[in-house]
């Protein structure tokens, strides 16, 4: 199962910022959901499990299967929060969290599990997993970012590249994203991007999320060719 793309083929993740106090989160979650986001992860790295039980319910409430909706890192989140009767379409795990295989066998199937590769050993551990372990890969960061203090080392968008050269799986390209760069994150193979700042502290969070999916839509193979 992999994140569903919209029609321009092109992955648009957003991944929630708890700097924006919940209920702004709450707005911004539906106006992006209304301009065509494919994902919502829900990230709440200062949250108590009890608390990341309540935000991801109410983004998935907010979502109400316009997007899928993944939590970040905490698999017992998501597995509490489907059986309080929330929608939730998977989980985003990092290196530290629970192993992709244990997420995959607790969560089943038809779950996405995307999971963190920021180096070439990452990447190489990704592809060891059995087939159908890993839906998508996260590789970042792109530029420098303020959302993710200690973030790993900035890869540009030729480090990129060369990372998701190295997999076959989705790689979506996260850490500083803006749509200016989406073109050329597509020409270096991401399937999609992720991002916080760029629609989570936008004026107009809709306007934001329609600028990626315009970005992407020209950026698909036949929109290049056709310029
Ligand atoms: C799509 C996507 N890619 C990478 C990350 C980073 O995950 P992680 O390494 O677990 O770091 P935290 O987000 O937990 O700080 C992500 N969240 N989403
Ligand atoms: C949550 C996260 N993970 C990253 C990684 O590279 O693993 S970068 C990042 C923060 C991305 O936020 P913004 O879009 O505001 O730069
Ligand atoms: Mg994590």
């Amino acid at each position: 199962m992999n994140p569903r793309p919209a029609g321009d083929g092109f992955g648009l993740h957003l991944v929630t910022d708890e700097r924006v106090p919940f209920a702004r989160l709450l707005e911004v979650v539906d106006a992006a959901a209304s301009a065509g986001v494919d994902v919502v992860q829900v990230r709440a790295k200062s949250a108590s499990g009890r608390e990341f039980l309540r935000q991801a319910r109410a983004v998935a409430d907010a979502v109400a299967g316009r997007a899928l909706v993944l939590v970040n890192d905490r698999v017992d989140v998501a597995l509490a929060a489907r059986d309080a009767g929330a929608r939730i379409d998977g989980v985003h795990l990092g290196q530290s969290d629970l192993p992709p295989t244990t997420a995959r066998r607790l969560l089943g199937a038809h779950t996405v599990v995307g999971w963190t590769a920021n180096t070439p050993a990452h990447l190489d551990a990704a592809s060891a997993f059995p087939a159908g372990t890993l839906d998508y890969l996260g590789v970042g960061v792109i530029r420098p970012t303020s959302t993710k203090p200690n973030h790993p080392p900035v890869l540009g968008v030729e480090g990129f590249a060369g990372l998701a050269a190295r997999t076959a799986l989705p790689c979506i390209a996260i850490g500083g994203v803006v749509d200016g760069d989406v073109v050329a994150l597509r020409d270096a193979g991401a399937a999609g991007v992720a991002v916080v700042s760029a629609i989570c502290a936008a004026d107009d969070p809709g306007a934001a999320t329609r600028a990626f999916r315009t970005a992407a839509a020209f950026a698909t193979p036949g929109a290049v060719a056709a310029r």
